[in-house]
């Protein structure tokens, strides 16, 4: 039985979904996920069985296929699924930053043509943002998009870009007008069979190593009806969606911490030093009482952003307190609960090893630590 606690204010529909999602990560994740770890591959199958109770369309409406779930249970289903494979979350989530791209900055044209297809599983997505040389600060992008006769010539490399090989359609941030700074960058969807992209191997990376990054090459002729919004609302909306995103980093960071520290207390309750069980220390009690705590923290803040997510208004400083603070935390629970196993939790038969390392790119993708803490200095010194 999954003793996860659940977010008030969840509905009937809520309810079931998030118990579906569990029943599959524990069912069909979770056994699986060390060896996705330890043989790095891209976890198919495990996504397949996710489209297969519709997981892939959770961040959409009704209207573009999916199940109008809301935005706390969005995120107890991220972190479910999380805490059956890390990996298989890191990808669910990319899909869905490109397709909160489509939904929040596109037409309706554009959505119609892709997100039912997007929420059942059918086509896979990827958001490609980040170039080798700009990080945390986009504007700084090289990507260009230029005009044709029939749309654009999309031309530059994105780097670390999830899912980038393996989906069918990415969605690319560029510059049209280089003058304009941020007001200068579109959004573009490119088809991975379009001539001239090109991906690398995937990286070979410290965690998530089921969850491939690549780097992705354009020099690509795509139709005008691929641009995603007006002219120069890219950068718009890659931030809106990395709203969205950072509170999907924050739940995934919730499952795995949670793991650890179901981890650790069953590790403590059976395994006997002097005598008694390691339970029985003071120390490790006050351990267990601040990871427990830590993670009822990161929950709270994260159910808040999930809740100022529902109600439509921005909720910038939210996200990036969620993300910021779960991110730290589980990384923070998940070497605790490695310390409580001892010389066990460092050797690969147990997953506290793989939880450590799955979890030290949460303080930096989708804006590093450094990056969600001037959001919100920015919104407390402007409000
Ligand atoms: C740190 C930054 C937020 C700083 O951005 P800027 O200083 O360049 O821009 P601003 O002046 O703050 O804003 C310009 C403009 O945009 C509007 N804006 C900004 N944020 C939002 C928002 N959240 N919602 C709506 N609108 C927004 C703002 O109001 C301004 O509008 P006006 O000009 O006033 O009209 C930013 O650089 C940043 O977030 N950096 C981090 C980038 C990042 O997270 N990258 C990760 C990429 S994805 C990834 O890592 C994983 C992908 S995967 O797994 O493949």
């Amino acid at each position: 039985m999954n003793n996860t606690p659940l977010p008030a204010g969840l509905n009937e529909m809520d309810l079931a979904a998030i118990e579906t999602v569990r029943r599959v990560a524990e069912k069909i994740l979770a056994p699986e996920a060390a060896t996705v770890d330890e043989t790095s591959s891209f976890p198919a199958a495990q996504l397949h069985a996710l489209a297969e109770i519709g997981v892939l369309g959770i961040n959409l409406p009704e209207q573009w296929g999916g199940p109008g779930l809301s935005a706390l249970a969005l995120s107890a289903c991220v972190e479910a699924v999380a805490a059956g494979c890390a990996s298989t979350a890191s990808a669910l989530t990319a899909h869905f930053l490109a397709t909160d791209a489509i939904l929040l900055g596109g037409d309706d044209a554009l959505r119609a043509r892709i997100l039912p297809k997007a929420s059942t599983g059918e086509v896979l997505g990827a958001f490609a943002l980040t170039e080798p040389r700009a990080g945390s600060n986009p504007v700084d992008m090289r990507c260009t998009a230029r005009k044709t006769d029939s749309g654009y010539h999309v031309s530059g490399v994105k780097h670390f870009i999830s899912n980038g090989a393996v989906a069918d359609f990415i969605v690319v941030f560029a510059i049209t007008d280089a003058s304009a700074g941020h007001k200068g960058i579109s959004a573009f969807l490119v088809e991975q069979n379009t001539p001239g992209l090109i991906a690398s191997q995937p990286e070979r990376t410290m965690g998530l190593r089921g969850g491939h990054v690549f780097e992705l090459s354009f020099d690509c002729e795509i139709p005008a009806e691929n641009r995603i919004g007006q002219e120069g609302s890219g950068f718009r909306t890659a931030m809106k969606v990395l709203d969205n995103g950072r509170v999907e980093v924050a739940s995934m960071c919730l499952g795995i911490a949670q793991s650890a520290l179901d981890a650790a207390l069953g590790w403590v309750k059976q395994r006997m030093i002097g005598g008694q069980p390691l339970a029985g220390y003071q120390g490790i009690q006050w351990m267990l009482a601040d990871m427990a705590t830590q993670l009822r923290a990161a929950r709270l803040l994260t159910e808040d952003a999930a809740a100022k997510r529902a109600q439509g208004i921005r909720f910038s400083q939210e996200a990036s307190m969620a993300k910021l603070f779960a991110a730290e935390a589980a990384g923070r629970i998940a070497d605790t609960a490695l310390q409580i196993h001892g010389g066990y939790g460092f050797v690969r038969d147990l997953p506290l090893e793989r939880h450590v390392r799955d979890l030290r790119i949460m303080r930096i993708y989708e804006g590093s630590s450094e990056v969600q803490r001037t959001i919100i200095a920015r919104h407390l010194i402007n409000q």
